[in-house]
């Protein structure tokens, strides 16, 4: 074990707190819902932590939705063989065997892909995307007058627009689809004669209302699974991740140093924990309050956020102690990051309501995260290395350093 402190802060970057959704004020409904748009438009707000959490969801809706029309398209083949005559069937059954080669294609895609969020969007994508292209198929390939014949394929849009409902898309991935479905619906118009009647119109005024219904659907699932994620991972009072989306974050960063190891790769990447206290906070809320202490608490979490990088993670592991995971950091850069910080706590100007500063100060544990590691064996040992700055006087950095094989 080793400890030291040093009077000198060094340069940092700044970071915003994680871009989720911020939870709902209370007020109207309405104005709840509005105000959440800009998380359900695209997803360049989402974090990355989310992204995995909303294509887990997304991959099941997959396979449910993939095997529901795995199982109706070939169904459909006994309706095609009463209404078509034989010479026509050729055409529907070679396009409907190669829908349903897709839709397998799809549903192994989606059941293997795991967390691998662009495989599962690429499935979404795919599973949408073939029976229009089958629809397609069958309108350029079937001699002109015999378009008149078929029976449930006019449907088609309408069904995929309304099974853009059960799906968690953005509303721009949605409307994107939507439009495409337009116009494949205009283009089937114009192939029998429909395009620009009265029963053209009202059709393509059924497809564009239920394209609002289910961009209302995907507005309103969407924030839905934003706010409770959100809620169950994040910590309501600092909007950091908490303890349990920390052991899950800190478990799929081993992941990813045990996938960069080896030829061709970036190589091992050190990783670190600080495990951060604040020293004799029972006196702040002793001395000023309970909601003094509270806004303690948040400054302090802004602080941390502001001393790390956007890769590193900041949580709150319960009560006044604090976790930092830093990615890309051995011990003596950590040991640096971890001296910064407490020199930072030790010079911010923490205030009461009345604006009187309130001393604050914090003990911080430093450790190595091993890739190979249960991690709750790595945050014991950072509670070692805090324990011994605690006993070394409070306001220090103290280290457990391991030795690591190979
Ligand atoms: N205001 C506020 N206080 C909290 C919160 N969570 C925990 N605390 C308080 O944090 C204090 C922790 O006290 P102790 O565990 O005795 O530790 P300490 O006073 O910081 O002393 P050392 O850790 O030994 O330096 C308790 O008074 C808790 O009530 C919170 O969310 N808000």
């Amino acid at each position: 074990m080793s400890t030291r402190k040093t009077r000198k802060p060094r340069e940092y970057q700044n970071r915003r707190l994680d871009a989720l959704a911020a939870p709902p004020e209370a007020g109207h409904e309405l104005f709840v819902g509005l105000s959440s748009l800009g998380d359900t438009l695209s997803r360049r707000h989402h974090s990355r932590d989310f992204a995995f959490a909303h294509s887990r969801y997304l991959r099941s809706r997959v396979l449910a939705v993939g095997l529901i029309f795995s199982l109706l398209s070939p169904l459909w083949i006994v309706v095609d063989a009463l209404a078509l005559p034989a010479e026509l069937l050729k055409y529907t059954l070679v396009g409907r065997v190669g829908l349903m080669l897709g839709l397998l294609t799809v549903l192994l895609l989606a059941f293997t892909s795991g967390e691998r969020v662009r495989r599962v969007r690429f499935s979404a994508g795919m599973l949408l995307a073939l029976p229009a292209a089958f629809y397609l198929f069958v309108l350029v390939v079937l001699p002109d007058p015999q378009v008149q014949r078929l029976v449930g394929y006019g449907f088609i849009p309408f069904l995929l627009v309304a099974s853009l409902s059960v799906f968690p898309f953005t509303l721009l991935e949605s409307l994107f689809a939507g439009l495409l479905l337009l116009g494949l619906l205009g283009f089937s118009q114009v192939i029998d004669g429909s395009w620009m009647t009265g029963r053209g119109m009202e059709a393509l005024w059924l497809l564009s209302s239920l394209l609002m219904v289910s961009l209302a659907a995907n507005h309103f699932q969407l924030s839905l699974l934003l706010r409770l994620y959100r809620q169950a991972t994040h910590d309501p009072l600092t909007g950091l991740f908490n303890r349990g989306a920390l052991e899950i974050h800190l478990a799929k960063i081993q992941a990813w140093q045990r996938e960069t190891e080896g030829p061709g790769r970036t190589g091992n990447i050190p990783c670190s924990l600080l495990l951060l206290d604040l020293d004799h906070f029972k006196r702040v809320n002793d001395s000023y309050g309970h909601s003094v202490g509270d806004t303690v608490l948040q400054q302090f979490a802004e602080l941390l956020v502001g001393q790390t990088r956007r890769h590193d993670c900041v949580a709150r592991y319960g009560g006044e102690e604090f976790v930092v995971l830093l990615v890309g950091s051995g011990q003596a850069r950590a040991m640096e990051v971890a001296e910064r910080i407490r020199y930072a706590v030790e010079s911010f100007e923490f205030a009461d309501h009345e604006g009187r500063r309130i001393p604050v100060t914090t003990s911080i544990g430093v450790t190595p995260l091993l890739e190979d590691e249960p991690t709750l064996a790595a945050l014991r040992r950072a509670d070692e290395a805090l324990f011994q700055a605690k006993r070394d006087g409070r306001n220090q950095v103290a280290a457990v350093e391991v030795t690591t094989h190979g």
